[in-house]
């Protein structure tokens, strides 16, 4: 599906102070890609999110999915695009009372599948996801990395053609990080899908997205192919995330200097 925001603003207002989260904010990316959207804390990923995914409706500007306006839907049309859209959060937001296969199959119930195709499908979502074992699993007893996987394996069951992840990976130690985004690149790759993700870790970007969106203070500052922002960044906030990236890489030397301080023999060649 093709994602485009145009002119997107929103201001929350309480009873303390007034806050324009998103500003002017317009995105269009091509069809079916996969998209980082990242900022600091407060840049306004999460409002920016809510608006794109239909959750919040924006003050001004448009949401437009396929070429077609969906912000400001009546009920009935929202909830019809609804199940177009699915989405992952960093806490997993998984019924913790129900088995990993009882939570697949929770939204095609709300889409009233019949058991028999509900059964097929929850089933062929857990082998997609590597936890075909697990169908009776409390979900109590999984890993972080495998809740994740059982919140894409939901997300993704009604067949939706966009996918927002929240901060997916952010409670996640680096190796199930990476099994995470490789399980998304690979669903991607063998379906019709566009990926939007929310992080604040270029790393991220890096190893999952196509194209890239930094934020800050509500303003889309820079946008672009991955590869051309990490080639050439325009933007010092980029900068900043990009050289965070570079100072927690280990380099060749510092291995070999940690090995060899391990006892080990390290041929250089
Ligand atoms: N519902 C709300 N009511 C009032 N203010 C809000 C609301 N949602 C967001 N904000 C404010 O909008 C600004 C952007 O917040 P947002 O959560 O979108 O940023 P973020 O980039 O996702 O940050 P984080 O990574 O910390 O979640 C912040 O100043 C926040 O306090």
């Amino acid at each position: 599906m093709q994602l485009r925001l145009e002119h997107l603003n929103k201001t929350y207002t309480t009873k303390r102070a007034s806050v324009t989260a998103v500003k002017d904010v317009s995105l269009d990316f091509p069809d079916n890609s996969i998209i980082g959207i990242i900022g600091k804390s407060g840049a306004g990923k999460s409002s920016l999110l809510r608006l794109a995914s239909l959750l919040e409706t924006p003050d001004r500007g448009e949401v437009y999915y396929d070429g077609v306006r969906v912000d400001h839907l009546p009920k009935k049309e929202l909830n019809r695009r609804r199940l177009e859209i699915g989405m992952i959060f960093q806490n997993f937001n998984l019924f913790s009372s129900r088995t990993a296969g009882k939570n697949v199959a929770f939204p095609l119930e709300l889409a009233g599948w019949n058991r028999r195709d509900i059964d097929a499908r929850v089933k062929e979502m857990l082998a997609l996801v590597g936890l075909e074992d697990r169908e009776k699993s409390p979900i109590t007893t999984l890993s972080g990395g495998q809740k994740q996987r059982v919140a894409i394996a939901r997300a993704l069951a009604p067949r939706p053609n966009i996918l927002f992840c929240d901060e997916a990976t952010s409670a996640l130690d680096p190796q199930t990080t990476h099994e995470i985004l490789d399980l998304i690149k690979k669903i991607h790759a063998g379906m019709n899908l566009t990926v939007v993700m929310i992080t604040h870790q270029m790393e991220v970007v890096r190893d999952a997205c196509q194209y890239v969106a930094v934020v800050d203070k509500g303003y889309v500052i820079e946008t672009g192919a991955v590869s051309d922002v990490f080639r050439s960044p325009r933007h010092e906030i980029t900068r900043e995330f990009l050289s965070n990236i570079r100072r927690e890489e280990i380099t060749v030397d510092s291995a070999i200097a940690y090995l060899q301080a391990q006892g080990y023999e390290v041929n250089k060649r």
